[in-house]
């Protein structure tokens, strides 16, 4: 099986969206329907989705669209700075705030809390902080929630990245999600590689990116 690096993913990313005009919003709706598809709906009711503010974050929001519109509950928790948001998490966001979705932005003790709580009283965890954009150690809340996750012992489910993993190296950066199932995107990332420790089973699913774009990114890169 091709594995790639988060590079390679993300250059194959824009050159979807650049040169074949297929919009990100696209690849994230099908990313989301592809985690739907793996989730044994009939076993949970109570959704707790935790969502960064990049595409990895986006991919949390429109799953927990999906989940809202067959009837189950869901609550969103919100971990960075809105002002960075990417687009297409933006526009996910903007959509569960039209359908009154119920969002908590942590950036408290008080909300770190709350988050403790409802993820007692949750039935399974999604995790969508951190993809293939993680850059660096997690600190702060950003690791505080991720303990939070762990500690639980709850089924969670990572998508496309257990949160703290380095997509490349399959390094921790500072702490990581403990996930029982990770929903990875189109190719296997390197770093998920002989992970399923951390990453529970992996499952590769394909969102709809034509072969002639993986052929062309990696054969260009494989040309290096
Ligand atoms: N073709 C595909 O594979 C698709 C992938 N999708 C999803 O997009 C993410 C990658 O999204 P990106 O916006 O590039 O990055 P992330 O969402 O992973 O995170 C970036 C976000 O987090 C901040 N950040 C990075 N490191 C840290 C840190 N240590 N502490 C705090 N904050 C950090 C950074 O500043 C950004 O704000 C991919 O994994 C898939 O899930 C698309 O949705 C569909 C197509
Ligand atoms: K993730």
């Amino acid at each position: 099986m091709i594995s790639v690096s988060g590079e390679e993913m993300k250059l194959i990313d824009k050159y979807c969206i650049k040169n074949l005009g297929i919009p990100g919003i696209v690849l994230m709706e099908n990313a989301a329907l592809k985690v739907l598809k793996n989730i044994e709906m009939n076993k949970y009711n109570t959704f707790v989705i935790v969502c960064g503010v990049g595409n990895n974050g986006g991919d949390g929001l429109a799953l927990g669209r999906h989940l809202m519109v067959q009837g189950k509950k869901a609550r969103f928790f919100i971990l960075g700075n809105m002002d960075r948001g990417s687009n297409d998490f933006s526009v996910n966001y903007n959509i569960i705030k039209n359908i009154n979705g119920d969002i908590v932005h942590i950036n408290s003790d008080e909300e770190l809390s709350l988050f403790k709580d409802s993820i007692i009283d949750s039935d399974i965890i999604i995790d969508s902080i951190f993809g293939t954009g993680l850059t660096r150690n997690v600190e702060g809340i950003f690791k505080d929630v991720i303990l939070s996750i762990n500690k639980s012992e709850k089924y969670v489910i990572s998508i496309d990245i257990p949160s703290g993993l380095d997509g490349n190296t399959g390094k921790i950066l500072g702490i990581c999600v403990k996930a029982s199932k990770t929903i990875t995107f189109q190719l296997l990332k390197r770093g998920l590689m002989g992970m399923e420790e951390l990453a529970g089973e992996i499952i590769v699913e394909p969102i709809g990116i034509p072969d002639m774009v993986i052929d062309s990114v990696l054969g260009e890169n494989l040309k290096k």
